[in-house]
């Protein structure tokens, strides 16, 4: 067997990748962070330490310690590896408030680096762990290329995220979050902004007096009262929108295809289709995100349907208009006004047709800028970056599923499993190639609508793919990449009566089909590759290898005898590992029947050199044997 990169065993989505170079923050920051997760434990701690390598060592000691009498303390090579790893490093390139800049210093290593080029971007990108963006920066496929790996987070300040390339980010694993809430009002008082300065034509009566004229009859507005106003997406901004309208003394009414009925109802909203909305609306507002979906939904076919004289004003995103045929509905007058903070292009061309034109109001993509708002988007931006660089997984997480913090650190010994389950199973596979379709079946005594797999199951993932490719696997990017590789992982759940509903899980088992095995023996009755495990106080076990039950502690590496059972084959075996200095960590003889065939699984702390393994081979009653590396 080829030998197999060995990684430290974490369930950290963000830093899983070998060549991140993760720092510390301090010891304090350490300290609180095992504080707040209640981890029984006793650490001696010499220097600063990585968030990366805290989270692998919340889950060793989440490991070391579920057995109450235990504490763990740290050795001299785990202190000489955090010395080793440096301090995460931030890259800020757009203006972010100051609170939240201070999240970030406290934590890592910062650079504001405003207005650069897409070049000047690419070119820094991969000495960053971080990068925290707003609207202004396109965080593009070739932003994840020119990382090469580095980048872990991508910090969207602010809610719409249709400037980053979420495919890329997903492919490249690289979590990205967004401030979805402390913006909220700011954008939705700005629409109300435009909605009203557009119905009194306030901006273009004010450029009049500047320019010397008192023009009364020609700046005749419209009342808001009475009017009916479409809300067209009713999420956060929509809905304070339509509340805010409401109080002006507008008829609202919502399109929204996934907004719940009972939301719009308890606003006084009614919910309605597209068509219904644009075609009896006086006035529109958009709240829509930008998607292959809403992408110019705004047409020249959709204008025609509007009631003639429609005003419109859109602060989410320019691109949901096709602003040429906003153009042509301005000049003939389907559309009487428009109010626009956003634009296809920010910023426009100066020559744009549509900032030019008379019957439209401008801001340049001022929405969300309220000094209250951005205080607010900085300092929740800038804490689900310094959480995902921990390890924790955001609660703003926009590519990979969100897992509860106390699910997550009840899950954390099984995770481990999970990943060495993974790891194993691959090794038992001939030229560990041809992996097609994965089974894992989870036993727990629990309802199976409340365990969530989503984290052991991309463990796994990682385990099976890693050792066999050059991929990087994380949360973020395990069902990408299985999917890619053309590896089906399918999920089964079976509630067992007799275990305890107190441990989410009873047991893991992996199933490998259609391959054929370097052991024979981990070949089950069903013809699959199968082996299965469970969490002992804590530490991780395997528990079967195909049709035969063992029990050995998944720590170290192992090695995998199929004998003649028959007496004195422990110390046969035994005594060749001693005497070539090779440590047994673990022993276990499982059989099917007495005196017949029987599998011995040792656990080892070195690894046996080959004339070793090859000793072991020689021993008469041995019929296979194999070598796993954890
Ligand atoms: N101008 C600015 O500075 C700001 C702009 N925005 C933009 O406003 C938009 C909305 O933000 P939030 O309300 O916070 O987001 P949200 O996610 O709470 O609401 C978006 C709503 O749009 C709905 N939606 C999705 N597809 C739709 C479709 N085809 N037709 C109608 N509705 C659809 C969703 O179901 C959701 O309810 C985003 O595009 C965001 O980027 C947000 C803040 C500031
Ligand atoms: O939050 C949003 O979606 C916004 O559009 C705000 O954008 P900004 O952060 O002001 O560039």
């Amino acid at each position: 067997m080829a030998s197999f990169a060995c990684t430290n065993p974490t369930f950290n989505p963000a830093f899983t990748s070998s060549s991140s170079s993760s720092k510390p923050s301090s010891k304090s920051s350490f300290l609180s962070f095992l504080n707040t997760t209640s981890i029984p434990i006793s650490l001696k701690l010499s220097k600063s330490y990585s968030h990366n390598f805290q989270r692998s060592l919340v889950v060793d000691n989440v490991l070391k310690t579920t057995d109450s009498s235990q504490t763990s303390v740290l050795t001299s090579k785990d202190l000489e590896t955090l010395s080793s790893i440096s301090t995460p490093t931030i890259l800020v390139s757009e203006k972010l408030g100051e609170a939240g800049l201070e999240v970030l210093r406290s934590f890592g290593n910062v650079e504001c680096l405003y207005d650069l080029s897409p070049d000047e971007l690419n070119s820094k990108i991969s000495s960053f762990d971080a990068l925290i963006v707003r609207s202004g920066t396109k965080v593009t496929r070739q932003v994840f290329e020119a990382a090469k790996g580095r980048l872990k987070v991508v910090g969207r300040a602010g809610v719409g995220i249709d400037n980053v390339d979420l495919q890329a980010a997903t492919e490249f694993g690289c979590l990205v979050v967004n401030a979805p809430t402390a913006n909220t009002v700011a954008a939705a008082e700005h629409g109300i902004a435009l909605l009203a300065a557009m119905a009194r034509n306030v901006a273009q009566a004010d450029a009049s007096m500047k320019a010397g004229k008192w023009q009364r009859s020609k700046y005749v507005g419209v009342s808001l009262v009475g009017k009916t106003l479409a809300v067209m997406g009713f999420g956060k901004v929509g809905s304070e929108v339509a509340r805010r309208a409401k109080g002006l003394g507008m008829n609202v009414i919502a399109h929204d295809p996934y907004a719940p009925a009972d939301r719009a109802r308890a606003v006084g909203v009614d919910l309605v289709s597209f068509d219904q909305a644009i075609s009896t609306a006086d006035f529109i507002s958009l709240h829509m995100p930008l998607t292959p979906t809403t992408s110019k939904v705004f047409n020249d076919e959709t204008f025609s349907k509007m009631k003639k004289g429609v005003r419109i004003v859109n602060v989410a995103r320019g691109g949901v208009i096709d602003e040429d045929a906003l153009v042509r509905a301005l000049d003939s007058g389907i559309v009487a006004q428009a109010a626009l903070d956003v634009f296809t292009e920010e910023p426009p061309p100066k020559d744009s047709k549509l900032v030019q034109h008379e019957n439209v109001t401008v801001t340049p993509h001022l929405g969300a800028s309220t000094k209250e708002a951005q205080e607010g988007v900085a300092i929740e931006i800038a804490e689900a970056v310094v959480g995902a660089l921990k390890g924790e997984l955001s609660a703003t997480a926009v590519n990979a599923p969100m897992v509860a913090p106390e699910v997550m650190l009840e899950l954390a010994p099984y995770v481990v499993l999970a990943e060495k389950l993974g790891r194993l199973a691959v090794q038992l596979v001939a030229g560990g190639k041809g992996i097609k379709s994965v089974k894992v079946v989870y036993s727990s005594a629990r309802d199976p609508d409340d365990l969530d797999t989503r984290l052991l199951r991309a463990m796994i993932t990682k385990g099976i793919i890693e050792p066999i490719s050059a991929s990087f696997v994380n949360l973020v990017n395990a069902d990408f990449t299985a999917k890619q590789k053309g590896l089906r992982i399918t999920e089964e759940r079976i509630v067992v009566a007799d275990s305890s509903p107190e441990f989410p899980v009873h047991s893991i088992q992996v199933q490998i089909s259609n391959v054929d095995s370097k052991f024979a023996s981990a070949v089950s009755e069903n013809g699959n590759i199968s082996i299965e495990g469970k969490v002992k106080y804590g530490i991780p076990h395997l528990t079967s290898v195909g049709s035969f039950g063992v029990d050995v502690s998944l720590e170290g590496n192992l090695i995998l005898c199929r004998q003649v059972d028959q007496p004195g084959m422990i110390g046969r075996v035994g005594k060749i590992l001693g005497e070539n200095n090779v440590n047994v960590s673990f022993m276990s003889v499982g059989r099917t029947v007495r005196r017949t065939r029987a599998i011995m699984a040792i656990g080892v702390d070195e690894e046996p050199n080959s004339v070793t393994l090859r000793k072991i081979g020689e021993v008469s009653a041995i019929e296979e044997f194999v070598f796993l590396k954890l």
